[in-house]
């Protein structure tokens, strides 16, 4: 039996009173896409960005529950939270590539890291952008702009430089809702060959992309975890009538 790689229990989210996540508990396996669906504000953000500690910074958020990685909880005091940003990388709805070149997106966190060997920035350059599916594409024009590329090169650009920094699990909120259907095609193809290397938790409101790259699904509600399995099994016999309602289009 495969050991969890992340473990969440009993995981609760305030923003000041208001509870948007409640008593959540789901384990994710290593090498698999989980897919978090659900109508808007059901918590689905809430909880990626619990796992990336990205409230820390907000006064009003506060949280219960443990969330165990690599034997640790993460809400520990001894995390250091840039070394587990660099282990769980995140690629947001809105590509967001800095206003620097291709190369130097890339790069970022190694630099960080005070890398400096050009042999290796370069070989990490050609390695994440090949793992992102966009080096063909931007092989001879990497000191370009990363800005002026496409909305769906930059954020593959973006999973790129995520991929630079070895992330063992790469947290993604609705990564391909503001791009075209051809794009968001070619990064869905990118997340599923991405799979062997990674595991992926993917927030996203197309049942499709759900039902085609993830191997679980969770479906959320008003903060509660309704539903958890194997998306097979899930979308060909839900077991509750709000999934089953939610992912045959009849709210949400
Ligand atoms: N920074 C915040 N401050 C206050 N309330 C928040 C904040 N972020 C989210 N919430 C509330 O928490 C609840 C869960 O929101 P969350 O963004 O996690 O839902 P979601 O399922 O990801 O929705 P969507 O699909 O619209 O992004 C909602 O009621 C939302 O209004």
């Amino acid at each position: 039996m495969t050991e969890p790689i992340l473990k969440v229990s009993d995981l609760s989210v305030y923003y000041n009173k208001k509870k948007a996540l409640n008593n959540v508990s789901m384990d994710f396996y290593p090498n698999e896409i989980t897919a978090l669906i659900g109508p808007s504000g059901s918590g689905k953000s809430t909880l990626l960005r619990a796992i990336n500690r990205m409230g820390d910074l907000n006064p009003e958020v506060s949280l219960t529950g443990t969330i165990i990685y690599n034997g640790h909880n993460i809400y520990s005091p001894r995390t250091d939270t840039v070394e587990l940003r660099k282990e769980i990388g995140m690629i947001f709805q809105q590509p967001n590539p800095f206003p620097m070149t291709i190369y130097e997106n890339v790069v970022y966190g190694l630099r960080i890291k005070g890398i400096k060997d050009k042999q290796v920035l370069d070989q990490a350059v050609e390695e994440s952008l090949i793992g992102a599916s966009i080096w063909d594409e931007v092989k001879d024009r990497l000191h370009d702009s990363a800005v002026g590329l496409s909305g769906g090169q930059q954020q593959r650009v973006c999973i790129a430089r995520t991929l630079a920094t070895s992330p063992k699990i790469i947290l993604m909120d609705e990564p391909t809702s503001a791009l075209d259907p051809i794009s968001a095609g070619k990064i869905e193809d990118t997340l599923y060959g991405l799979k062997d290397k990674y595991t992926m938790l993917l927030v996203t409101r197309s049942m499709q992309q759900a039902s085609r790259i993830s191997d679980r699904t969770g479906f959320f509600l008003d903060g509660n975890l309704i539903e958890y399995g194997k998306t097979k099994e899930m979308f060909m016999n839900p077991k509750h009538k709000e999934t089953e309602d939610y992912i045959t289009g009849k709210f949400g």
